[in-house]
């Protein structure tokens, strides 16, 4: 018999009910108590729905991260909160979001004011972890208090538990050693504490634990390889099995590695590593069980359930009850349930399967299997017409653009002269002052916003209606750029639900759903649009909005939009065509809307490419083809424009030292990015290479609520300076601000405004 299991379930809720309770309890509205019952109740809700499975994880619920979780299990907290007291959750959300001094929290006086733990995407997914943080006296003590009180309320419901931690060497690959040391020396003294964890597990009688090692999806140097090898073989002696699971991408050079570590399981992603299961087959100990990833957890289309069938068949034969069947990856990366969508269009929701339908589609393959498939007719054949109906439906074709796409020539990505030459003629246009200040394009998203946006979406409040609040708040934010001096102006992004979402909602060819969410970080959440056919721009997207904000002042107002690779990487996308089809038929439709800009007299146009550099492929030899066609498509959109017209782009969380080049050929004629954190170190990038077009080094961490001092920007902006000519710099924050409230919002750029002015003067000398 064929076992199924799932490796995570998105915690978050069908409802977002843990977003609610952490943000309500975070808020002093509701009490530690009510909180930890809403995340055992969701427990309790998600292990029900996995019922069907032979083994549902335990340990997969966060109530912030589930790496972070892993560092309190193995006693590894940065030393800045180690002499904290009070409640452990209490200290786990300080560690998460940092705490400023004059909190007025309970032990704000005792264990005080904390900076955040640095967060970061985890692989290649829009989600983001908290940093490990690590020492050359960095000393682990195990705390398995969590898992186990998880794994014994799992046990009162009769659930077949299987544990999930981070594997050790993971573990160490995706934190960082603050003071330089080798983290790899820190793995002896960690895998003592693993010991101790499995032996912990089997002494309550679990039988597999799952431990997750994505980093053998990436390029490892001999080092991490032989740490691999050393890991699992002294965790050998455990009395618990282990499978080890690898997701998001083939083994490559580290399948023969993966495949002969002495563990009991291993689980390989089949989606994206489908060519390498064969080959593996003849390299797998005879003794060891393989799980196959078949279903897709990173995208929310129907498995094409029979033509899986077909191609696991032999392999279930070939290994009979050492086969298991599972998702490709954790679920936590789509949303819960599909039959929540009563608006999405009937005929694109018949081609979707969210995470609990995924969990249906991996019981029927197992049926099919252990049973035959006559045991699933009825399923097997409405999932073919499902199938079928995507493959040939009109909706997903749109021969226009096909032809469109045809015919790019390379002129559509050039632009009409080099950047010196379009500098000198912005220059006259603009006349702006030295070290010039501007934002990233959103300002607070206030509670007013949202409801206001829920009741239009909910027909309370009509189009006319939710218009007038929109540009009310489009005028505020007009005013308060004015009062406080900045020099070119945003109209604030109000009337966006998401920077993504909103162009999705609007583009022909994507469809969107109400309550697809999936965690970004903590509790915010993002909506993917739902990229399901070819791409066009049926209108205007965002031209009244900012020819509106225009009106409000006679200042530069930069239009706003978001970027085809952007939107690339934060949708749903197909899986019918290569993705860089799909960006290339984005890029046409949003280059259409900078042209409309244009001539509607907007001379700044900022497209944002935040995901740009997280894009990037996990196997630095797949980086050039996947640069060359994201480049590509950003050129294609930005490069339709006169010499006068500035285009900025924007990007956050990046490290740019590996694709300087690449940065610089997108030839934007600004860009902003986030360095407040990296203390203009990340600069270096730019310095070494000669960047040659203007820079906006972010000079405040809008992650943080912490008002930041002119002094402290000034510096930050003369670190710059000794790297990039002054004339070519900007003064702006390091991202959007629209997490953030305007209490905060306005001191701290009032304090930007004020460094700028100290820069000038001092520039005047
Ligand atoms: N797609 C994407 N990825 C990104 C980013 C990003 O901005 N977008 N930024 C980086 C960091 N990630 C982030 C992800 C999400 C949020 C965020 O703020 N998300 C919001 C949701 C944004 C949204 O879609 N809002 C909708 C829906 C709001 C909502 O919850 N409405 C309530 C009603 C609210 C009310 O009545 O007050 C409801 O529907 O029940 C809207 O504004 O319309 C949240 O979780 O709170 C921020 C950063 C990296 N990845
Ligand atoms: N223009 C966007 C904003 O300011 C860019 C955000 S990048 C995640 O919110
Ligand atoms: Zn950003």
């Amino acid at each position: 018999m064929i076992t199924t299991h799932n490796l995570g379930f998105p915690r978050i809720g069908a409802q977002r009910e843990l977003k609610f309770a952490l943000e309500a309890y975070w808020k002093g509205q509701s009490s530690l108590d009510t909180l930890k019952q809403v995340g055992k109740d969701l427990r309790q809700q998600h292990w029900q729905l996995q019922s069907v499975l032979d083994l549902a994880p335990v340990g997969d619920f966060a109530f912030y991260d589930q790496v972070l979780d892993m560092s309190f299990t193995l006693g590894n907290l940065p030393v800045r909160v180690q002499d904290f007291h009070g409640d452990p959750l209490d200290n786990y959300f300080r560690v998460a979001r940092g705490r400023s001094a004059e909190s007025a929290e309970a032990h704000a006086q005792c264990c005080g004011g904390v900076a955040a733990g640095e967060m970061t995407k985890w692989f290649d997914t829009n989600y983001h972890y908290i940093v490990p943080e690590f020492t050359a006296n960095t000393h682990f003590k195990l705390d398995a208090s969590r898992l186990l009180a998880q794994l014994a309320e799992a046990k009162t419901l009769g659930v077949q538990t299987k544990p999930v931690i981070i594997g050790p060497v993971t573990y160490l690959a995706i934190g960082k050693a603050k003071d330089d040391s080798d983290r790899l020396a820190l793995l002896p003294q960690l895998l003592n504490v693993y010991a101790e964890l499995l032996e912990t597990l089997a002494q309550q009688g679990v039988a597999w634990v799952q431990v997750d090692e994505p980093v053998l999806v990436t390029e490892l140097t001999p080092e991490w390889q032989h740490a691999v090898n050393l890991a699992y073989h002294q965790l050998k002696s455990s009395r618990v099995k282990l499978l080890l699971a690898t997701y998001f991408g083939p083994l490559a050079d580290n399948q023969y590695l993966a495949a002969n570590l002495p563990v009991a399981g291993l689980h390989i992603d089949a989606i994206n590593a489908r060519h390498e299961i064969v080959p593996l087959l003849a390299m797998l100990p005879a003794h060891k069980v393989l799980s196959l990833g078949v279903i897709n957890g990173r995208n929310i289309w129907k498995t094409d359930l029979n033509a899986t069938l077909d191609w696991l068949a032999p392999i279930a034969e070939r290994l009979g009850d050492r086969l298991w069947l599972a998702p490709s990856c954790s679920l936590l990366h789509v949303p819960v349930d599909l039959d929540s969508e009563l608006k999405l269009d009937s005929e694109i929701k018949s081609w979707l399967a969210f995470a609990k339908q995924k969990l249906e589609e991996l019981q029927v393959l197992a049926t099919a299997l252990n049973h035959g498939r006559e045991a699933v007719k009825v399923a097997l054949a409405v999932n073919q017409v499902a199938i079928e109906a995507r493959r040939l439906s009109k909706r997903v074709h749109n021969p226009a653009v096909k032809a469109v796409l045809q015919t790019l020539t390379p002129q559509l990505r050039q632009r009409q002269n080099v950047y010196t030459q379009r500098a000198a003629k912005q220059a006259a246009l603009f006349n702006l002052p030295k070290f010039p200040t501007t934002t990233i394009g959103s300002f607070p998203q206030t509670a007013e916003i949202r409801q206001a946006r829920r009741q239009f979406k909910a027909g309370e409040l009509d189009q006319a209606g939710y218009q007038a609040v929109m540009k009310a708040e489009i005028a505020r934010s007009v005013r308060e750029q004015e009062a406080l001096g900045l020099d070119v102006l945003v109209h604030g992004e109000a009337e966006r639900n998401d920077m993504v979402e909103y162009f999705g909602e609007q583009l022909e060819g994507y469809a969107f759903s109400q309550f697809g969410w999936v965690q970004s970080y903590g509790s915010r959440c993002v909506k993917p649009p739902i990229l399901f056919g070819d791409i066009s721009r049926p209108q205007a997207m965002t031209v009244q909005w900012i020819e509106y904000a225009q009106s409000l002042t006679s200042k530069p107002m930069k239009g706003m939009l978001t970027g085809p690779v952007t939107m690339l990487n934060w949708s749903f996308v197909r899986d019918d065509q290569p993705r860089e089809v799909s960006c290339y038929q984005l890029a046409l439709a949003i280059r259409q809307e900078v042209l409309d800009l244009e001539k509607a007299g907007i001379r700044i146009i900022q497209i944002d490419e935040a995901a740009l550099r997280e894009g990037l492929p996990l196997r630095k030899s797949d980086w050039k083809k996947y640069l060359q066609w994201a480049v590509a498509s950003f050129r294609i959109t930005a490069n339709g424009v006169a010499d006068e017209t500035q285009i900025h782009t924007h990007m956050c969380y990046s490290e740019f030292n590996d694709i300087i080049a690449e940065i610089a050929d997108m030839d934007a004629d600004v860009i902003t990015i986030e360095t407040s954190r990296s203390d203009m170190e990340l600069l270096d990038a730019f310095d070494d290479f000669n960047y040659p077009n203007e820079i906006g080094p972010g000079v405040y961490d809008i992650h943080s609520p912490n008002i930041p001092e002119p002094e402290r920007m000034v510096a930050l902006m003369q670190k710059a300076a000794a790297r990039i000519p002054a004339e070519r710099l900007w003064v702006n924050p390091d991202c959007g601000l629209k997490t953030r409230q305007w209490a905060e919002v306005i001191p701290a750029l009032r304090n930007m405004v004020s460094a700028a002015q100290q820069l000038r003067a001092q520039a005047a000398l």
